[in-house]
């Protein structure tokens, strides 16, 4: 006779894609997986998010036999709901950058001359870019007015996911994590509280805001039965998927760059470079995040006429350097540094650098030293790194793990190619089934290692060129 075995399902809702893993409770061995892909652009139905987990669950074999699941989901996005719980308009993503202004009225506001940042920091860990769910809905209260009138409740797009899953009783019943709530700009990570004060200068009035859940609380059950976890963001996801420990640095390269660590204590960076989140075990994720991470590499190829792989061929057939050409590759604006209307810039254009080779390598260059940047900021903040770990759809090529460990000056660590947040989403459900103090111990199996020799000079020319941008035309 077989043992019944018990399942646990991960679902990831990412800007591209929705991923859906359906595991093994006690082992994580990997037994099904689904995914569907999310429409490009940088606002979004949360219907059509609600659309792609159903084709990817089916796409995995249904849920039937899951008996807990969590969604992670990428952070900050503003779901509006109103008083009946219908979607006030579309979702605005984390990459929007629309907000930018809102963001430095927001700072100016708590106070001048840097007072503002200072006190934004303290108050909820993160320093107003455009990216945070409080700038958009001051976007929001400034732009659509009637729309941010109608706002009943704010919700993110796992609080939203995780909600419909359960059936979406009324907005009263929404939850979310710590490490979602931490990215919105209204609740911090220090006290556990919301910051109503902070929403309402944001929104203009209060509104219902979900739940904080713990890391092993439950959110409820779906209408097959299954336990539904808290959820997270999905970079506290990935974090919890590969197992990361004090000492781990994790490098994310997927539609967003991100640098992450799990820490035992808050950051509150005045500067704003590295947002003091909160993780999915309890503790601490100081994190720093670009907005411009693999579509570089998408683009760049999209432009040479070659696949990813190709791509990564030719990167690797240039010299470390690229002889001086460097692409600051602002395409979508940028996060860090802080710069949500600038363009991205060619710059050390010769006859010898005009090649597809010289091009290839210097995006992924260019990519990676804002990444760089981000790990020295998250050293600066009293962040160990033992271990520098690469996860995330960019991972996947050779030349940008090699790169990767040249430009950072160490060795990177690269798991096998993996839906690391479904993974961590995954293992959150398998812990509320357990109950333990820890979540349990899957093994993340065999990784690769990379170190190459350091290239400081990389940087050094690479930081030469970093401001020379223009801005968005318009
Ligand atoms: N072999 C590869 N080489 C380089 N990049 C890759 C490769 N395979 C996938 N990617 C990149 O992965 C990205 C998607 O990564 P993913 O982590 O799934 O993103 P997200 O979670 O933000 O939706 C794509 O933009 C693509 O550029
Ligand atoms: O804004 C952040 C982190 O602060 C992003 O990391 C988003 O959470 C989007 O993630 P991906 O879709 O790129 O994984």
């Amino acid at each position: 006779m077989t043992e019944q075995r018990t399942l646990v399902a991960g679902i990831d809702s990412s800007t591209q894609s929705c991923k859906v893993v359906v595991r093994d409770a006690d082992t994580g061995e990997l037994v099904r997986q689904g995914r569907a892909s999310h429409p490009d652009g940088t606002e979004i139905d949360p219907a059509l998010w609600w659309g792609a987990l159903g084709e990817a669950v089916d796409q995995a074999g249904g849920l039937d036999d899951v008996q807990a699941l969590s969604v992670g989901a990428q952070q900050h996005g503003m779901v509006c709901l109103d008083e009946a719980g219908e979607v006030v308009r579309p979702a605005l993503l984390w990459n929007d950058t629309r907000s930018g202004q809102a963001a430095l009225d927001l700072r100016a506001e708590l106070g001048a001359d840097g007072a503002g940042d200072r006190a934004w920091a303290e108050a909820v860990g993160v320093v107003p870019v455009s990216s945070f769910t409080v700038t958009k809905l001051r976007w929001l209260a400034r732009n659509e007015p009637a729309a941010a009138e109608r706002t009943a409740a704010v919700a993110l797009p796992h609080d939203w996911l995780t909600w419909k899953l359960a059936g979406a009783a009324g907005i009263e019943t929404l939850t979310t994590d710590r490490s979602d709530a931490s990215g919105t700009g209204y609740w911090s990570a220090t006290t556990g509280e919301y910051r109503r004060d902070l929403l309402t200068l944001g929104l203009g009035h209060d509104a219902v805001l979900p739940a904080v859940l713990g890391p092993r609380d439950t959110a409820g059950s779906t209408p097959t039965g299954a336990a539904l976890g808290a959820g997270a963001g999905d970079n506290a996801a990935a974090g919890l998927g590969v197992g990361a420990r004090p000492g781990d640095v994790v490098i994310s390269i997927g539609t967003s760059g991100t640098v992450f660590a799990v820490a035992d204590n808050a950051v509150a960076d005045p500067s704003g470079i590295v947002a003091g989140f909160a993780d999915a075990t309890g503790r601490h994720l100081p994190l720093v995040c670009t907005l411009n991470a693999a579509r570089v590499l998408d683009a760049v190829a999209g432009t040479l006429g070659v696949t990813l792989d190709e791509l990564g061929r030719l990167a690797l057939s240039a010299p470390a350097g690229s002889d001086g050409l460097v692409v600051v590759p602002y395409l979508e604006g940028e996060r860090t540094p802080d710069r949500p209307d600038a363009t991205g810039s060619v710059h050390g254009l010769t006859l010898r650098t005009s090649t597809a080779a010289h091009l290839a390598r210097a995006a992924i260059e260019g990519m990676l030293c804002g990444l760089a940047d981000g790990l020295d900021a998250l050293i600066a903040q009293g962040v160990r790194c033992d271990r520098v770990l690469l996860v995330g759809g960019g991972a996947r090529s050779e030349a940008v793990c090699r790169i990767a460990s040249a430009l950072l000056g160490r060795p990177v660590v690269v798991p096998a190619p993996g839906e690391y947040v479904a993974d961590g989403a995954a293992r959150q459900a398998a812990w509320l089934l357990s109950g333990g103090t820890e979540p349990p111990e899957w093994s993340i199996g065999d990784t690769l290692g990379y170190e190459e020799d350091a290239a400081p000079q990389v940087r050094e020319r690479y930081a030469a060129a970093r401001d020379k941008v223009l801005p968005q035309v318009g």
